[in-house]
């Protein structure tokens, strides 16, 4: 039986559109969003576009999301972003550790911890990203590796944030290449993140715990992947773009 912990269903929309598109979509979704209380809808947008995207967000249900930070609120850090101005400015949450973050711009575990906390201490959720590359789920230590990676990832954080937050499971080899990983895939290592939770916390922790399933998640595929007992969630890239794509997906009860 699915334990009831309320789906999310987010966008990440990567390095697309710009401030105008952003309205155009918010405009063309929010009288249509499912309510809040049955699912949980999120755009997450490039910074360029948070304005936009709060402006245009207000009064609908639609979640404002980031697509990174940075762990300090101020100072000498130029080109990032603040986590406390994004908190002032009425962003919900902010996603971190996403594979091209760890892979192109050489993240580690260790500043996606300090993201993380950043990002509790200012008032927002993160959206924590995890995931194996193929080499490392064809050599059968897809569970290990992302293991290791939840373990570093939340160290030092307590129960009541953990509880708080949301975990999003995507393998490498599913993002954008139209590859999903099958929904007993999806399933068998959002449950692995459940029970490693639950080692590093306890059941309560890892009962209220969302986890969402990214790479190539679209209308087709959403309902089976959000039939598993584990996954709580959608993150998606690619079929987020799209407004008619988008109310699909944030719609897959119907
Ligand atoms: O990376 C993703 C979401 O964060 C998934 O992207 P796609 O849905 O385009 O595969």
């Amino acid at each position: 039986m699915k334990i009831m912990r309320t789906p999310i269903i987010a966008g990440n929309w990567k390095l697309n559109k710009n401030p105008q598109e952003t309205t155009e979509f918010v405009n063309a979704i929010k009288n249509d969003l499912p309510k809040n209380t049955d699912v949980e809808t999120l755009i997450c947008a490039p910074a360029v576009d948070l304005p936009a995207l709060i402006e245009a967000a207000k009064g609908s249900e639609l979640h404002v999301g980031a697509e990174n930070c940075y762990f300090e609120d101020e100072g000498a850090y130029t080109g990032e972003t603040s986590p406390k101005v994004l908190n002032e400015m009425g962003i919900d949450y902010v996603i971190i550790g996403h594979s091209e973050r760890r892979g192109y711009f050489h993240e580690t575990d260790e500043d996606i911890n300090k993201k993380a906390k950043a990002i509790f201490a200012n008032n927002m959720k993160p959206i924590l990203c995890c995931g194996e590359s193929l080499e490392t789920r064809e050599a059968g230590k897809a569970e290990e590796f992302v293991e290791g990676q939840i373990k570093a990832d939340l160290e030092g954080l307590s129960a009541d944030q953990v509880s708080n937050m949301v975990i999003a499971y995507e393998p490498i080899w599913a993002i954008g290449t139209g590859k999903t990983a099958t929904a007993d895939q999806a399933e068998e290592m959002c449950a692995a993140i459940r029970k490693t939770v639950a080692d590093l916390y306890d059941e309560t922790v890892a009962d209220k715990v969302r986890i969402q399933y990214g790479g190539s998640v679209k209308p087709a595929n959403v309902k089976e992947i959000m039939s598993k007992e584990n996954i709580d969630g959608g993150l998606i890239g690619g079929a987020a773009l799209q407004p008619d794509s988008f109310l699909q997906l944030a719609h897959y009860k119907d």
